[in-house]
């Protein structure tokens, strides 16, 4: 028998997601996720999903990186049978955050490509370096398999220029290839074919504004199926008001905290990446604590809910300008697929532009795809869950079931 099955691994910044796919007929075998790692509180989630009905399974207690992260994982899937000895596997699918400008395409890693993901690290230090441990261990579990790389930037590369390039001297961007990349492109690409098809359309006849509301957050223009525009750019840190991340500032913030208070690049680093966005305005990230504090009163969390949500509709109107026809908004990831409130409050006030939500709709809760706004509105808003882990295991087992495209682990493609 073909080998069939495609493990995926998404690993975050302290995280790792994985999932197990019989390609087949795309069921999901297994998954997990670690998380905390680093931690004394790491925990691990497995949740076999073959044969149905059986509980998920918990490890607490300190995973020390994501080496061992992996490893546990592994562990796991071969406690259920599914070990990464299995000749069933076809190949290992990573997410990668950073592809720069080479990458626009699924990529079997060799050690060049290898090479090229760690040079990147500079421009997203909090994901390629997970990455690359990631890529690294699965290597040694399986040296004989393919192993294939899944860019966040992919989906982006299509930007024309006037949305890529920053308005700075032309000589000194391109010596150091400072433009904007945007990521979550997986999650873009999915989300906007997901919504053309919830609208019976094909991608290429719709026009949709996708708002990827995670941890970390990005919206994007996609016109007819390509990207034409989207809010996160030279790193994972311009944009959208996120988690921890302050998404768009002034840039001479950094040297007014340089020169006036005295930071570092890499303590102003740390400010903007870790100690901003939702947890620097009110404490906290998560956007279920935020609205429970705010149906208590809480003032802090008020205001940190207005300013995401303010610089949510600056992102809604400015998108609409871009694409001139707007057929479709569509909510997804941990905040757009699950906080009713932000889709109501980023969507009110915009009928002018032809968007509504109807509030019964956007009560429902539900994994699949469906329009939460009244039948009258011009422009159909839709939460559209995303499915990264599909879309990677379905990239990566298209590239390696062609059969020039496979190439052995440890040479150049
Ligand atoms: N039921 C919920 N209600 C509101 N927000 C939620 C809910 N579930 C998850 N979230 C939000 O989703 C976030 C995680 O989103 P996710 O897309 O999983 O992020 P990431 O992939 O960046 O880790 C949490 O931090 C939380 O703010
Ligand atoms: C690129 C990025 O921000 O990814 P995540 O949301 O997983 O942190
Ligand atoms: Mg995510």
């Amino acid at each position: 028998m073909e080998p069939h099955r495609v493990l995926v691994l998404n690993s975050g910044s302290s995280s790792v997601k994985y999932q197990l796919l019989d390609m087949r007929d795309r069921t999901r075998l297994a998954s997990g996720l670690v998380e905390r790692i680093g931690e004394e509180t790491s925990r691990l989630v497995h949740t076999p999903l073959a044969g149905g009905g059986a509980e998920p399974r918990e490890r607490t207690g300190r995973i020390a990186d994501h080496d061992e992260a992996l490893k546990a994982a592994a562990e796991e899937l071969a406690a259920d049978g599914l070990g990464l000895d299995s000749p069933e596997l076809a190949a290992i699918g990573h997410r990668v955050v950073h592809g720069g400008l080479r990458f626009s395409a699924p990529t079997v890693i060799t050690d060049e490509v290898l090479k090229e993901i760690e040079r990147l690290v500079p421009v997203a230090p909090l994901h390629n370096p997970a990455n690359i441990t990631g890529i690294r261990t699965a290597q040694a579990l399986r040296p004989d398999l393919p192993q294939v790389a899944v860019f966040d930037t992919a989906f982006h590369t299509t930007m024309p220029e006037a949305a890529a390039r920053y308005a700075i001297d032309v000589e000194t961007a391109d010596a150091h290839r400072i433009r904007r990349y945007g990521f979550h492109g997986t999650s873009h690409a999915y989300v906007s074919r997901k919504t053309a098809e919830l609208l019976g359309k094909t991608p290429e006849e719709v026009n949709v504004i996708v708002l990827h509301l995670g941890n970390g957050a990005s919206a994007s223009a996609v016109a007819g199926g390509r990207c034409v525009e989207t809010s996160m750019g030279l790193t994972p840190l311009e944009g959208l008001v996120m988690g921890t991340r302050s998404g768009d500032i002034d840039p001479a913030v950094t040297f007014h905290l340089k020169r006036v208070a005295g930071m570092s690049a890499d303590e102003i680093d740390v400010l903007l990446n870790k100690r901003s966005g939702l947890v620097g305005l009110c404490g906290d990230n998560d956007m279920r604590v935020i609205r429970r504090r705010i149906d208590e009163g809480d003032e802090r969390a008020a205001l940190a809910f207005d300013i995401y949500i303010h610089r949510l509709k600056k992102y809604i109107g400015a998108y609409t300008a871009v694409l001139g026809r707007v057929d479709a908004v569509a909510f997804t990831a941990g905040v757009g697929e699950n906080a009713a409130p932000v889709r109501e409050a980023a969507i009110a006030g915009l009928e002018e532009l032809g968007m509504a939500v109807d509030a019964s709709l956007n009560s429902v809760r539900s994994s699949q795809p469906r329009l939460i706004s009244p039948e009258y509105a011009r422009v159909a808003v839709a939460v559209v869950p995303t499915d990264e882990e599909l879309e990677i295991a379905e990239q990566t087992f298209a590239l390696v079931s062609r059969g020039d495209a496979v190439s052995p682990v440890h040479s150049d493609n």
